[in-house]
């Protein structure tokens, strides 16, 4: 029996629709993780079996990697593809700028380690993800096991400089144990309420050692495909804040 897909999942269903059309045969693709993203593989397939669109995937998790492979789509890693043409992802949340809080599905060091290997970054989310602050959604942080408390009271600590309404984190479990994300770290998630200067915020998260990396992707998303209840999509470009197109 088919599943019943809430209003949800049809607003996602439909921004990832609309992202599967810039795909053509010949493309090096990022495939993102989260149920947005899992739409996307799932219609990418679909055109991969009824058109015989020719193109690679590179999985920004283990998770994507399974799905992508059940569903045809022809995988390669990172390293072999080199460069990508386009990636596409889901995300936590988004503000006018395309700035993103990535890592809610844990695959955040991933995720953009293959976003910034691309000439193009879209993100695709239902309408619910754009905001006019960041920071309501809990920031991920990937860090290192090895010391990790001592990690995260230096992470709270540096967070009383920064512009943010609270200061509070928690490493993320899975069941009784710490989650591991698929290259082996653990995550923080900050609670941070609201996020006055991302750019600030991210450079002083990866200047902690213990810090892998954060889930602020700035000026990376070229594009947002956002997804509505009624199964329509929009686009929204990123401000052209640079001189020129590199990550
Ligand atoms: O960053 C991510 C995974 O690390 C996801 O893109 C993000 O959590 C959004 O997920 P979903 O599409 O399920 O709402």
């Amino acid at each position: 029996m088919a599943k019943t897909l809430t209003a949800a999942d049809i607003a996602k269903r439909a921004a990832a629709r609309e992202a599967v059309k810039l795909v053509e045969s010949g493309m090096r693709l990022g495939l993102g993780t989260g149920s947005t993203a899992a739409w996307f593989v799932e219609l990418l397939g679909e055109r991969i079996r009824e058109e015989g669109l020719k193109v690679t995937g590179t999985p920004t998790s283990e998770r994507t990697a399974r799905l992508a492979a059940r569903l045809g789509v022809p995988l390669v890693t990172l390293d072999e593809a080199g460069w990508l043409d386009l990636t596409v992802d889901g995300a936590d949340e988004f503000d006018a700028a395309l700035t993103l809080i990535k890592g809610g599905g844990g695959a955040l060091l991933q995720e953009k380690i293959v976003a910034v290997a691309s000439d193009r970054m879209v993100v695709i989310a239902d309408e619910t993800k754009q905001v006019e602050t960041l920071g309501a959604f809990p920031l991920p942080v990937e860090i290192v096991p090895f010391g990790w408390e001592t990690t995260k009271a230096i992470v709270e600590e540096m967070l009383e400089d920064m512009d943010v309404d609270g200061r509070s984190s928690t490493l993320r479990m899975a069941k009784d144990a710490p989650y591991v994300t698929d290259c082996g770290h653990y995550i923080l998630d900050l609670h941070l309420r609201r996020i006055g200067d991302p750019e600030d915020l991210s450079g002083a998260l990866n200047a902690i050692p213990g810090v892998v990396e954060n889930g602020l992707f700035i000026e990376i998303a070229d594009m947002a495909v956002v997804g509505h209840e009624d199964d329509t999509a929009t686009t929204i470009e990123a401000p052209d804040l640079t001189e020129d197109d590199e990550h």
